[in-house]
Order: C-alpha cells, then structure tokens, then sequence
C-alpha cells in the first residue's frame, strides 16, 4: 500500500474508454488579447470555452519550484501527516460528498488568496513555503484573469460597475493538486466531469503528463500538456454572464496510472459575492439575475441532495426551459 494515500477502494464501478486524441486548442497570446486577438479570444469562449495562454509572464521558475515542492510535499509524507496541514483535502474539495471523496483519486492543497498575502508570509517549513509560493504566483493569476476578463467585458460592454464586481481579486482561490499513482486507473477517475463555477480558471499542469479531458460533441478528448503554457477555462459565471453565448467547459481528469503521477494547480476566479451576475443591459439572457453566493448555497444544497452539481440550468429565466 502506498503510505501517501489512503486504503483504496473496493469494486469501483466504472470502465473508462480511451480519450480522443487531435483536440486543436486555440492559442492566445495574453499580450494581444485586448488588441490583434480579442477576436480569437471571443471566438475560443463561443466555440469550446477553453484555450491555451502564452507571453504570460509567470516566471517558468516559479512555476518549476511550486510542482516540485509540490510533488515533494504530497508524494513523500504519509497521508496521516499531510491531513493535519491546513487547507489540505483529499478528493475532490469543490464536491465534498462522500460519493466523490471515495471515488476521485486525487489530493491538494487550497488557499484562499487575498490581496497582499506574498509579502506577509514568513520564511519555514515546506509547507509554509509552498503556501509562499502559492501567493506569489496567484499575483500572477488575478493579473491574467483580469487582463483576459477586461477584455471580454469591453466586448460584452460590460459597465463599469460589473466589470469590477464580477472579478474580485479577494475571491481568488488556488488549489495545489496531486493525482498520486492510482492501483486501478482504468476504473477509476481523477476528478470527475465538472464545469468549474467560477468566472474562469487558469491551469498549469506538468508538461510531461497528461490526463486533462474536454468533452466535446458528446466524447470525451485528450488535452495535451505543452511546457510553459497555462490552460483558461470559461467557467460557469462567465457563462451567466454573457447570457448563456460564452461556453463554461466540461471536462474531467483521468487517474494517474500506477507508475506515474501528476501534478497541477489550479486558480479559480471569482466574483464578489453579493455582485447580481446577469447580462449587460439590452443583451438577451437564457437566465435569471443571481448572485454569486446564491448559486454557491443551490450547488452544496444539490450536492448534499443528489451527489451532483446540477449548476446553472437551476437558473434558467423560465421555468418551462
Ligand atoms: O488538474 C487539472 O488539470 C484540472 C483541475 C480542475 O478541473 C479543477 O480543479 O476544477
Ligand atoms: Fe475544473
């Protein structure tokens, strides 16, 4: 038994197909998103909600440092002592129900970013350093969500006031992930099919392994690592908020196999939480006006019910949809 996880479980249910391969990913290049490529930029959030950044500006060394402490942390202690960290979890932390913790194969750290909080922590331990990390690179993260986030409210003419409610940098939050070596990978998921509810999220994953999986026209296909990219996901939020015209992307990790691993870290971004999300005046929208903790409490409240997100069509405009 592999003393960095917990006991397996028996008899899991489930037999995965292969993904696709040959999923071409739109490239956006975050120094013209607001200029030359605003229109692939669009293009990409209509079409499969997910595309790939380059010219990001977060250092490759940074980035090198964090999956490496990272996979130092998470890979080499017992799972009794990494589950009295704060902030650590094991399972999917956005799907707490007892259905997914035992299913998904995968732990993590979680921070909550607030503004100013890189240059408050102190020098320790590992973990304390890797929460350093974590703030010093979710600097970065709240500067491209809201470079990118800019840009789509200019296209959606977005007031002022929604342009500033509907991405908070105080509502960042960043999640550290390991996917460990997984005894029976073929039944068994990494994180299972979601979208994601924030308004967007920014992926890093290790170059040289994948896993990540977009579904598209009803299959599922492989999204293939490439180094010194991050991978943006159109979420939920952005979705309510460009009234149903912007896709929130489905997709899912598959389990590491028994001999490899992953790591990758994920910000999520959110808005203010009392900000009502609807679409801008005079724009039509397939939902009702809501706001962010509303749609917060409804997803733990279904999820407690069913297992399940069922996420934004409990906010269709009519009933009748
Ligand atoms: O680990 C990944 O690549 C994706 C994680 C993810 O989809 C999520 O945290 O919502
Ligand atoms: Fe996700």
């Amino acid at each position: 038994m592999d003393p960095s996880c917990p006991s397996f479980p028996q008899a899991l249910p489930m037999q995965l197909q292969p993904g696709l391969p040959g999923l071409e990913l739109p490239i956006l290049d975050l120094e013209r998103v607001g200029s030359e490529d605003r229109a692939a930029l669009v293009a990409a959030c209509r079409d499969l909600g997910m595309f790939r950044l380059v010219k990001h500006g977060v250092p490759g060394e940074l980035c090198g440092r964090l999956l490496e402490l990272g996979q130092q942390l998470l890979g080499r202690n017992p799972f009794d002592l990494k589950k009295e960290q704060a902030g650590y979890f094991w399972g999917t932390a956005a799907l707490q129900s007892l259905r997914v913790k035992d299913v998904n194969w995968l732990e993590g750290l979680h921070l909550d970013l607030v503004p100013g909080m890189a240059s408050q922590v102190a020098d320790g331990d590992g973990w304390i350093r890797i929460r350093a990390l974590m703030a010093e690179y979710g600097n970065h993260m709240a500067r491209i969500a809201r470079k990118l986030f800019d840009a789509l409210a200019a296209e959606l003419g977005l007031d002022g006031q929604q342009t500033a409610s509907y991405l908070a940098e105080r509502h960042g939050l960043l999640r550290l992930y390991r996917y460990p070596p997984c005894p029976s990978s073929d039944s068994c998921l990494g994180m299972e099919p979601h979208t994601d509810s924030s308004v967007l999220s920014i992926i890093l994953a290790q170059d040289h392994v994948g896993g990540l999986q977009v579904l598209r026209d009803g299959a599922w296909y492989d999204v293939a690592p490439a180094p010194g990219e991050l991978l943006v996901n159109l979420a939920d939020m952005l979705q309510a908020i460009s009234g149903g015209l912007y896709q929130s992307v489905r997709h899912r990790v598959l389990a590491s196999r028994p001999t490899t691993e992953r790591l990758s870290l994920c910000y999520f971004a959110f808005p203010q939480d009392d900000a009502v999300i609807k679409a801008p005046n005079g724009m039509s929208s397939i939902y009702r006006p809501f706001s962010q903790r509303e749609f917060r409490e409804q997803v733990k409240a279904d999820i407690k019910a069913t297992g399940y997100k069922v996420g934004l069509s409990r906010f269709y405009a009519t009933t009748s949809r």
